[in-house]
């Protein structure tokens, strides 16, 4: 076992300028053999001429579907590769991300939240990319095997046909990515690049060939704390800054790479056998979905989702990500770029009752004693977000070397909210708390201790302005959707000691319960629209509200709240089912340009249309909402509809939970409808038990 986690816990942040004498790009890249090597290096193909970079525009929508490139654009016009266009692949430590035609473009290491080794998605190839693919692929089909995130992506090209095979093994303390190619007809000569920039794109190791402790030929690119090692049954030359190969396969030729990362100081481990670790990874991922309980309707979409929740949850910690990248842009061009890899409590908090719906009560298990172990001290200090490994220091800072996602600066990492003040987050935690005990997840002293302090200082607090779900960066407000979360928080705290027993100072909580409702009622509430609005005296509406039936502040057929989906879908609905968070022109959000409609917003309508029992409608949006993932079953953040095209962070674990719950919504309103009570699955004893 090497040391991934030592790295992990060290905190892992690489330097992100580079060092005064350090040799030029090229000499570090050359390899001392490669000076005697056989000159193929001078084959190598020109990096710009991987179908991304051409411009190739490719449409494939279902899975398996081929798709055929159509007229290149001129390498300086290609747009980026569409975010949509992106495989991810993962071992619940860290994820990569993978092009269409086989270029990784992303990968942190060895965490989620650690530097990327790879970072062409945000600058260009020179940030570091892996690209195996077949340049002159006339159709590209791809498709996860089974519940895995093992990708399989088949090539075919005028002289042949090639599958190529990837994945990351999980469970085994290393960190390696995989990729096995085989031809299947004909011949297919395959493009391979190897371009390693360690700290986010921005430090040029030294690459030299060497031997692993097999006396296996390998490639290692070393600098600072990283180390990263190729190995192969064929492996690149060195050319100009990267590692470049051209190479053809006949029918039934197969060939073998990898790429392990280790702590630069550590001893390499052994290489791995591939076929069988493919194998291993598959069955790892099917075999965590095949625990659950409830199968309805969108069965792809919602398994694939739970998978990608599994996905961002860390496997050593439990700490669950919000997404796998950062600063893919919210508004194309803009500032609104952001570092998702860290773990919010309202993200990881609704993750748990989506997990908790479809009956993984384990990992409630673990996230519950991630929160306990990252929230402990005074409540005083809660935060909002923590690290994977609950870590309270996240400070925000710009990466200046990295053009960004199609020009979209500042690249960020880190996140400024970290030290927000956000009301509504214990209103989440707690509901998800309520969740596990209602499924007979037990509390611990110190867990409850610990919610008591942090629902007493809520009661103490809510009465002052935040900064809402959206973590504006304008001024501090009255969220209305705060307060109804605040109000969530106290109703589950007088619950679990009316239903459940558990100690605490009822009258004064259901005192205060009563209060902020009637407050909400009083300020959060225009009488004359018939609506609540964002903030307390505003005359514009959220789309955080659709939550308040969630969270069973008013039951569905209220009236105000009905008019609130209204005013909803009048506001903020700028295309069929889509609907933005808020109008970026009515609140001051402290920012700087617009941006698209929210996907998890846009799953609150469907949720709040099956719960009022709207069944057509929220299957319909369900099918038009789940139509926009791309072929694998992927969302990020938000969707463009004039582009038509998805935009910022993926996969996003919002996005993904937000899809489950409102399916699971529909199929209970179904059964309502068609004459069952909506809790006939097995997964009966969470909605009705809420509380
Ligand atoms: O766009 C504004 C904000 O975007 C981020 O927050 C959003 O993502 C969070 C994680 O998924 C989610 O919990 C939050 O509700 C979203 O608004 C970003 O982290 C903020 O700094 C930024 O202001």
């Amino acid at each position: 076992m090497f040391a991934v986690s030592q790295q992990r816990a060290a905190g892992q942040t690489a330097p992100m300028s580079r060092s005064e004498g350090r040799p030029a790009a090229s000499d570090q890249h050359r390899a001392p053999d490669d000076a005697t090597a056989d000159g193929s290096a001078r084959d190598a193909v020109d990096p710009r001429m991987s179908a991304e970079s051409q411009g190739l525009a490719y449409h494939a929508k279902e899975p398996g579907e081929a798709v055929r490139p159509e007229d290149p654009l001129p390498p300086e016009q290609a747009p980026p590769t569409p975010i949509g266009e992106y495989a991810v692949l993962g071992d619940r430590r860290t994820a990569a991300l993978v092009s269409r035609t086989g270029s990784i473009d992303w990968m942190c290491l060895p965490g989620f939240d650690s530097p990327a080794s790879f970072a062409a998605l945000l600058g260009t190839p020179d940030n570091g990319r892996w690209l195996l693919t077949v340049p002159d692929a006339t159709e590209v089909t791809r498709r996860y095997l089974g519940d895995s995130f093992v990708l399989e992506t088949t090539y075919v090209s005028p002289t042949g046909r090639a599958v190529v095979v990837e994945c990351m093994p999980m469970a085994d303390d290393r960190a390696d990515l995989v990729r096995r190619v085989e031809v299947r007809d004909g011949t297919v000569t395959f493009e391979h690049e190897w371009i390693v920039r360690f700290g986010y794109g921005a430090i040029k190791p030294w690459v030299s060939r060497t031997k692993d402790p097999d006396g296996n030929p390998a490639i290692r690119a070393i600098a600072g704390p990283d180390s990263l090692l190729l190995r192969g049954d064929r492996l690149p030359r060195a050319s100009d800054g990267a590692h470049r190969d051209r190479f053809t396969l006949s029918a039934g030729e197969a060939l073998e790479l990898v790429v392990t990362w280790t702590p630069s100081w550590a001893p390499v481990p052994p290489r791995l056998g591939i076929v069988q670790r493919i194998e291993r990874t598959r069955l790892d991922w099917e075999k965590w979905a095949k625990h659950r309980k409830h199968r309805g309707s969108h069965a792809e979409a919602v398994d694939r989702s739970l998978l990608v929740l599994r996905l961002l949850t860390d496997e050593e910690t439990g700490g669950i990500v919000a997404a796998a990248t950062t600063s893919l842009p919210e508004d194309m061009g803009g500032e609104r770029n952001w570092d998702y890899r860290y773990c919010w409590l309202r993200d990881a908090a609704l993750t748990l009752e989506a997990l908790l719906e479809y009956g993984y009560r384990e990992e409630a298990n673990e996230w519950r004693q991630w929160l306990l172990r990252a929230v402990a001290g005074s409540p005083a200090d809660l935060q909002i977000m923590y690290g994977v490994d609950g870590r309270r220091d996240l400070p925000e800072r710009e990466l200046t070397h990295l053009p960004g996602y199609g020009g979209s600066r500042p690249v960020r990492i880190g996140n400024g909210a970290v030290d927000q003040v956000q009301h509504d987050v214990l209103g989440e935690v707690m509901c998800a708390l309520a969740l596990a005990r209602s499924v007979g997840l037990k509390d611990r002293a110190p867990g409850w201790a610990l919610q008591r302090a942090l629902v007493d200082d809520l009661a103490e607090h809510w009465r002052e302005p935040d900064r809402g779900i959206w973590e504006v960066r304008g001024e501090l407000q009255h969220f209305t959707h705060s307060k109804v979360m605040a109000w969530a928080a106290l109703d589950r705290a007088v619950h679990a000691v009316e239903d459940h027993g558990l100690e605490g100072p009822l009258e004064r909580w259901r005192a205060e319960r009563d209060a902020i409702r009637e407050d909400v009622l009083a300020h959060g509430y225009d009488a004359e629209r018939n609506t609540f609005v964002q903030t307390y005296g505003a005359t514009n509406t959220d789309a955080s509200l659709l939550q308040m039936v969630q969270v069973g502040f008013l039951p569905a057929d209220d009236p105000r709240f009905v008019g609130t989906v209204r005013a909803i879908r009048e506001e903020l609905e700028v295309a069929d089912g889509l609907v933005h968070r808020y109008h970026t022109q009515a609140t001051d959000d402290g920012l700087a340009g617009g941006e698209h409609p929210f996907l998890a917003c846009s799953f609150w309508l469907a949720d709040a249309l099956a719960r009022m029992g709207d069944t057509d409608e929220s299957g319909r949006l369900l099918d038009r909402l789940i139509g926009l993932s791309n072929d694998l079953g992927l969302l990020a953040e938000e969707y463009d509809v004039d582009r038509g095209q998805m935009m910022g962070n993926v996969p996003q674990a919002l996005s993904h939970l937000a899809l489950v719950r409102a399916v699971f919504s529909h199929d209970q309103a179904v059964q309502r409808r068609d004459g069952g009570d909506g809790t006939a699955e097995d997964a009966r004893d969470t909605r009705a038990v809420h509380r």
